[in-house]
């Protein structure tokens, strides 16, 4: 049975519905919680792409016996009062572009934030478009760059549930921005902010999370969209190609991923007598475990180990006034071309007395 609408009425005035997601984080820094969250996570096959019933008996058998455990720790690290620092950066996000489509837009909208794994999730929040009687959804990844095993598999959780319903939305998706002129030059902003403060380091990485290398050897292009982010923010700073280079980070298991290794590089720059080092993360659009805790805290202590005195770390475009007006002309852009009142007005056009009687005559409530 496909579901719909909750006291769906015909004369419900159709909008249009925004689904903003990002990857989303354990409920709890606790270790049922990251227990949880990583099931679901490492059991997409987005995301670990290897035979299933292997890949089961190593996750259920050895890894989440001990990673939760390990993981909770690191996210006890970050928490904030209100939660994850993903989970609130998101909140602020959402509410930003909210206020600034609200003077944009025309005709009626919502907007809701959702998470790909963990809560708020993308079936909740499709369902919560659905009943403020969103006919149109656009959904928005706040991911930078492709990869299948973000964007695609927030797209398979999309389809998951849209496919159980009765009413299909009409829908688009927005794939990666990894290019956007407003983009790049909000990573240029406050790169500059942070040399006006600090001045300039001797050499700034650009840290992407990694993904296996097999992933790419099989038509995944994330790397190439990472590496033009990092070559349109260099060349709008003017910046020599000695002075910035992309790395990768956050490896998980036992593959070769994509390289260089931000850690092996911070380590080899630092054993060179590098003394400042600035590290950027321009494919994480809000703070998280993998830039506070891996990059800020991590390594900038691999960076002091090996001799390096200090690597600072600029923060993700979070709820900056430019970043948020960047994503909301990106909505702005991908909602062109669909009707914003026409809706509304050929409804009010209707004879209302003699739709409500045929509808009553049809046993459907009007
Ligand atoms: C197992 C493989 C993983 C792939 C492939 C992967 C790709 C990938 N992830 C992000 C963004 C984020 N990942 C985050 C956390 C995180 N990532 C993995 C594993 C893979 N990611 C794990 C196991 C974890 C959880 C933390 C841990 O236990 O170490 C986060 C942070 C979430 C948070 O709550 O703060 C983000 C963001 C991208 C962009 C990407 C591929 C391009
Ligand atoms: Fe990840
Ligand atoms: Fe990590």
């Amino acid at each position: 049975m496909y579901s719909a609408k909750p006291n769906a009425r015909h004369d419900d005035v159709p909008r249009l519905g925004i689904l903003v997601t990002n990857l989303g984080t354990p409920d709890a820094p606790t270790t049922p919680a990251l227990r949880r969250y990583l099931a679901e996570f490492l059991g997409d096959p987005r995301v670990v792409e290897i035979n299933r019933p292997l890949w089961w008996l190593l996750l259920h058998g050895v890894i989440l016996r001990t990673r939760p455990r390990k993981s909770a720790a690191a996210y006890r690290e970050v928490w904030e009062e209100g939660g994850s620092p993903l989970l609130t950066i998101g909140q602020k996000q959402v509410a930003g572009i909210k206020e600034r489509l609200a003077k944009k837009l025309k005709g009626p909208f919502s907007i809701e934030l959702a998470m790909r794994y963990g809560n708020p999730s993308i079936r909740d929040g499709l369902r919560k478009l659905r009943e403020e009687g969103a006919e149109r959804i656009l959904v928005l990844p706040l991911y930078p760059q492709y990869s299948a095993t973000t964007v695609g598999s927030t797209y398979d959780a999309v389809f998951d549930e849209l496919k159980q319903w009765r009413f299909i939305p009409e829908l688009r998706l927005i794939g990666q921005y990894a290019d956007d002129p407003g983009y790049i030059e909000s990573l240029a902003n406050t790169i500059r902010e942070h040399w006006d403060q600090h001045g300039k380091a001797e050499k700034m990485l650009m840290s992407f999370h990694g993904m296996p290398r097999r992933y790419l050897l099989n038509g995944d292009f994330y790397h190439c969209q990472c590496q033009k982010t990092a070559r349109l923010v260099a060349e709008h700073l003017g910046m020599a190609d000695d002075e910035w280079q992309v790395t990768f980070q956050s490896l998980f298991g036992r593959e070769v991923w994509l390289q260089p290794y931000t850690d092996e590089t911070v380590e080899a720059l630092a054993k060179s007598g590098m003394k400042k080092l600035d590290v950027i993360c321009p494919g994480f659009s809000a703070d998280c475990l993998e830039t506070l805790e891996e990059i800020e805290g991590e390594n900038a202590e691999i960076f002091e180990e090996h001799g390096g005195e200090s690597l600072r770390y600029i923060r993700a475009l979070n709820d900056r006034d430019d970043h948020l007006d960047m994503l909301t002309n990106l909505v702005l852009d991908h909602v062109k071309g669909w009707p914003e009142a026409s809706n509304k007005i050929k409804r009010s056009r209707r004879d209302p007395k003699a739709t409500r009687e045929r509808a009553a005559a049809m046993g459907c409530e009007y």
